[in-house]
């Protein structure tokens, strides 16, 4: 079964202009249904209880909303300043994910020249997205077994940075799997990745799918899997790295960061050029996300703290590059931890 998490399809929409399509992640591994969104509004909420998450998949649906605003202006008859509005809602949905900022930002310069231009760049970027995770994903394995004198690596991956968090193949499961096409793989840990389990739903239905061997553990397991001596190295995504290799990802990862630094083995972020935000020395400026504690405090629905307790649910956490030994992206593999930032790798 190919996944694409979000595209853009024409026959879809109220008016026969098209819509974005996604799959509604909320409700995998059960069900596989699809979203059709030709509303800012409904998109905005999409990505807000992340029906469509992961940031490349939020830089397609950044460069897609931009269409969305402009067709649903065009229904509704909507000024110039309510469209813009509109395409800031999209851009503001959520705040750590440099991508969807950028997607906006990457098309937003044509709205003057019609919408079918927005929607070629658009679809444009997707394609990018789908070639530099490839790359990066060869370049990324190329640099692990050089350094791992291993027949099949052993590995653990946090939250999911699959097909379904980009626009297809992935980032630090794209590495996975790049490894896996030259069967080097032995097995991956695919940390559960509470609160909204990504990993347990998302990384282990996508390697269930591609026949990768795998076991989920919960996430307070990671640190003892890894000093246990029992995986190879980690791999995990990123929702925006500064320029001195400091990387946002999902809370957890810097425990997976700590644990790989003291076991002395690699810890690899991989994520496209799109992910990199040079505008920022370090990622003390970076703004985390934080979600209701309710995600916390009660689990499918069914209260698991005291009514009393709140919860406490930064969705991510930042991991300084001292502890980043590479970070691949289709651009080459920066190591921050030996000093070399991203800015070695710019273009
Ligand atoms: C391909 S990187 C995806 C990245 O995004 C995820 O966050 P969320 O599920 O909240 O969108 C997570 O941080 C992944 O590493």
């Amino acid at each position: 079964m190919t996944l694409t998490a979000i595209s853009w399809d024409d026959t879809a929409g109220r008016d026969g202009r098209g819509a974005v399509r996604l799959i509604d992640q909320t409700l995998l591994p059960g069900t596989v249904v699809d979203r059709v969104t030709d509303t800012t509004d409904d998109l905005v909420e999409a990505i807000a209880v992340l029906a469509v998450r992961g940031a490349p998949a939020l830089g397609v649906a950044g460069a897609m909303g931009v269409v969305v605003a402009m067709d649903e202006g065009a229904r509704e008859g909507w000024d110039e300043a309510r469209i813009q509005a509109a395409v800031d809602r999209v851009r503001n949905a959520r705040p750590t994910a440099v991508n969807l900022a950028w997607g906006v930002d990457q098309v937003r310069p044509l709205m003057g020249h019609g919408r079918d231009a927005v929607l070629a760049a658009a679809r444009q970027l997707a394609g990018e997205d789908e070639a530099a995770n490839r790359e990066l994903s060869r370049l990324g394995a190329d640099w692990l077994l050089a350094r791992i004198d291993r027949p099949r690596l052993r590995l653990l991956t946090h939250c999911n940075t699959g097909s379904l968090a980009t626009s297809a193949w992935g980032t630090a499961l794209g590495v996975i799997r790049e490894l896996h096409a030259r069967d080097r793989i032995e097995l991956v840990y695919a940390d559960e990745t509470r609160p909204l389990l990504q990993g347990a739903r998302l990384t282990a239905f996508e390697l269930e799918q591609d026949g990768i061997p795998h076991v989920v553990q919960v996430d307070g397991a990671a640190a003892s899997t890894i000093l246990r001596g029992l995986v190879d190295f980690a791999v995990v995504g990123a929702d925006r790295i500064a320029a001195n290799g400091d990387a946002a990802n999902k809370i957890g990862t810097l425990g997976v960061a700590l644990a790989c630094r003291d076991a002395e083995i690699p810890f690899m972020v991989a994520a496209p050029w799109s992910t990199v935000d040079l505008s920022m020395a370090d990622g003390s400026g970076i703004e985390i996300e934080e979600r209701s504690g309710d995600e916390i405090t009660s689990l499918g629905g069914v209260q698991v703290a005291p009514e009393g307790s709140a919860g406490f649910n930064p969705a991510f956490d930042v991991t300084p590059a001292r502890l980043v030994d590479a970070v691949a992206t289709e651009r080459g593999v920066a190591e921050p931890r030996s000093g070399q930032d991203l800015w070695s790798i710019a273009p």
